[in-house]
């Protein structure tokens, strides 16, 4: 009894007792003898059989009437929803007599209703109408209720990636929604047939006891009980065993279990499909065949390019974005700097506040004066973190799912999804369900799902965060051979470091929900103007402003002639260093740049953590930058580690830079966090660029 208290036992068992004894005692009263004739008689046959067509008419009026308002209420946000909720449960606390009293004041001859419904010749109560209509009044909130929970506490992002691939809302409801909430749905329709099988005071209420019209078997139980108590025990015992019957069938062995979170398959063995080579040639990756087309077949279209700008006050994002056909941006940035509201308004998915404008080819999607286009009908494919594959389909299935949702037949929609698994190395899982697949797998078989829409623009938010480092590999080689066959507009958020070498054109910084960085892939790893551009190309970045600028070739060195050298130039093509001052958070930084440099402009300074050395006491002597930090903490790196420090100066933020010291010189060092340090690096290794 792992962690359960064991006062928790006793209250338990007299709970489950007070369950069961009564029912228990119940059965030793049966007269078994007796017990055929008595439930063969016309009473008993008429209210069972009653008693189970209304059970079932009802039930299905629940799940009717059910299932939209549960959909209404945990879905649409519209004032009063609340009360609505609370209202539904009225009937659940209500004695069902008074249930009984509200229909027929409602209904009955001189009710709201019933008044105009005599007029036409309709008359509800005391009919077997009345009978469903009592029952469905009880029963209905048992089945609102666990259905409503269960949809608020589901994940939209599959009926998001379910509409990206081209589903419409009713077919997203009913293929994608009703079968992730099955166990609800059955728990729920369960409760409201036994509710209404067992419903009796508004039934003899609203209904009355006429039999094989209203007399249903808790009628006939009741109303037997003063005549011959014996009958009314025999009946109980049907109603208990209908009863246990439809519990055992809906929960039972076959019960759905409670969905697994595809995409949260089970965690990574290494890919089991082929693995493409060292060689990194498209020979050896699948996801390409032999012609060079992959089997999305988006070879045939030319690619399109994306303009898109995203206002949202209310979350300081103010993106614009301009990426021309085929390219692959990828979007990078700290926590909150607005790479998902960004790629959330490509799509069109997610929160609709602020000024949106996006436009894929010379398709409007969204803008002033447009009518924002859904993202059922924005060709845009979704790749995320997790799969999502929807579990209750099989692997082909749910890659056809998007080509089917466009209209494609399913006879010739799955030959095509069999076709793409087998590009991307996963024929052979064609036939699994999602939770027998492995993260990776599952990530292969959302690669082909994403593809076979044949979408414009490609959005793919840290899609190999989740997988180890040979499935991830594999997958991103996917992705790139995918693009090199046949180019599409990418937007690609990541963290990763290879994701951005490997498959992107160019690179992107946000912080703060702006563009702080734009530039060619290379150029941004290699030479990083942003302080997130820099910590994700490991280098120290240091922002500051230009205090002096001297031609290393000649000796100026005040602000004045800076400003004079840089316009005119340094004379000589060989000699075009110029050795630059900045002022920054960690004080003068002095370093040399080949940019244009203007006195009291923004630029950066960037030196490796290897080229810093760090040391006790101040040092003395050659042209250094010599920077007080406190430490804030050291981490291993690769066979190094790399010491954390920020500026040890007043009012200094939480701007850090770090060295690369061998293990042993931090032994030799014997510094710890909060320690006051000193981190020296050459000017010569320190390269400065305007910003
Ligand atoms: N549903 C929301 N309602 C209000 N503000 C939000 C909502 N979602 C995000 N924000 C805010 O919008 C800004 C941008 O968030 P966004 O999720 O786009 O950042 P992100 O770069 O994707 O971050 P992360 O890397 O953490 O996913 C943040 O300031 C965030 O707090």
């Amino acid at each position: 009894m792992n962690g359960l208290p064991r006062w928790a036992v006793l209250p338990a068992a007299l709970g489950a007792l007070l369950v069961v004894l009564p029912v228990a005692s119940l059965l030793t009263r049966v007269d078994v003898g007796s017990l055929w004739p008595l439930l063969t008689s016309p009473g008993a046959r008429d209210a069972l059989w009653l008693s189970l067509r209304t059970a079932v008419v009802a039930t299905i009026l629940c799940v009717v009437l059910g299932v939209p308002l549960a959909l209404v209420l945990a879905r649409a946000s519209f004032p009063g929803r609340r009360v609505v909720r609370a209202l539904l449960l009225l009937p659940l606390v209500l004695p069902p007599v008074v249930g009984g009293l509200a229909l027929l004041t409602l209904l009955g001859r001189s009710g709201l209703l019933g008044g105009v419904l005599e007029v036409i010749g309709v008359r509800v109560p005391f009919t077997t109408a009345a009978v469903v209509l009592a029952q469905a009044f009880v029963a209905l909130p048992f089945l609102v209720l666990t259905l409503d929970g269960a949809l608020r506490s589901h994940d939209t992002a599959y009926e998001d990636v379910a509409a990206t691939l081209g589903a419409r809302p009713t077919r997203v409801l009913l293929r994608v929604t009703l079968p992730a909430l099955a166990p609800a749905l059955v728990s729920g329709t369960v409760l409201a047939f036994a509710r209404a099988l067992g419903e009796f005071g508004a039934t003899i209420t609203f209904a009355g006891a006429l039999q094989g019209v209203t007399q249903t078997l808790p009628l006939e139980i009741y109303l037997q009980r003063s005549s011959d108590p014996d009958a009314a025990v025999a009946l109980s015992l049907v109603l208990v065993v209908v009863a246990l019957a439809i519990i055992v069938a809906a929960y039972g062995p076959w019960f759905p279990q409670v969905p697994e979170l595809p995409g949260a398959q089970r965690p990574d063995g290494p890919p089991s499909g082929p693995v493409p080579g060292g060689t990194g040639t498209d020979a050896t990756v699948p996801g390409v065949t032999a012609s060079g087309t992959t089997a999305s077949g988006a070879g045939g279209r030319p690619p399109v390019p994306l303009v898109v700008r995203v206002r949202v006050p209310g979350r300081g994002v103010d993106i614009s974005l301009d990426v021309p056909a085929g390219e692959v941006v990828a979007v990078l940035g700290p926590n909150g700097a607005g790479k998902s509201t960004l790629l959330q308004a490509v799509a069109g998915l997610g929160d609709r506040s602020g000024d949106v404008a996006v436009t894929i080819g010379d398709r409007v999607l969204a803008g002033p004066r447009v009518s924002t286009t859904p993202p059922r009908d924005r060709r845009v494919g979704w790749l995320g973190q997790r799969a999502l594959l929807l579990r209750h389909l099989s692997v082909t299935d749910n890659v056809a799912f998007g080509p089917v949702s466009r209209g494609t037949p399913r006879a010739a929609a799955r030959p095509f999804a069999r076709a793409l698994l087998s590009d991307v190395g996963a024929a052979h899982l064609a036939g699994r369900r999602p939770h027998e697949l492995s993260g990776g797998q599952a990530q292969r078989v959302a690669i082909a799902r994403a593809l076979a829409t044949d979408p414009d623009v490609l959005l793919i938010d840290e899609p190999f965060s989740a997988l180890d480092v040979g499935a991830a590999q594999h997958a991103r080689l996917l992705l790139q051979a995918a693009q090199r066959a046949a180019p599409r507009t990418t937007l690609l958020v990541t963290h990763d470091l290879l994701d951005v070498a490997q498959l992107a054109d160019r690179v992107v910084v946000l912080e703060d929900g702006r563009v702080v960085e734009d530039g060619p892939t290379a150029e941004v790893l290699a030479r990083p103007r942003s302080a997130f551009g820099g910590r994700f190309a490991g280098v120290n970045l240091l922002v500051g402003r230009v205090v002096a600028v001297r031609d290393t070739t000649a000796s100026r060195a005040a602000v004045g002639d800076a400003a004079a050298g840089v316009e005119s130039g340094p004379e000589g093509g060989a000699a075009e260093v110029w050795a630059a001052v900045l002022t920054t958070a960690f004080g003068d930084v002095h370093g040399t740049t080949e940019d244009t440099l203007e006195a009291d402009a923004e630029a950066v300074a960037l030196f490796e953590p290897r080229s810093v050395s760090v040391y006790r006491d101040p040092p003395g002597g050659s042209p250094r930058n010599a920077f007080a930090v406190v430490l804030t903490g050291i981490e291993p790196h690769g066979p190094l580690l790399r010491v954390w420090a920020v500026a040890d100066l007043p009012g200094a933020g939480p701007e850090q830079i770090a060295a690369d010291l061998t293990p042993a010189a931090v032994a030799e060092l014997g510094a710890v966090p909060a320690e006051r340090l000193w981190f020296v690096v050459k000017a010569a290794e320190v390269t400065v660029l305007h910003r």
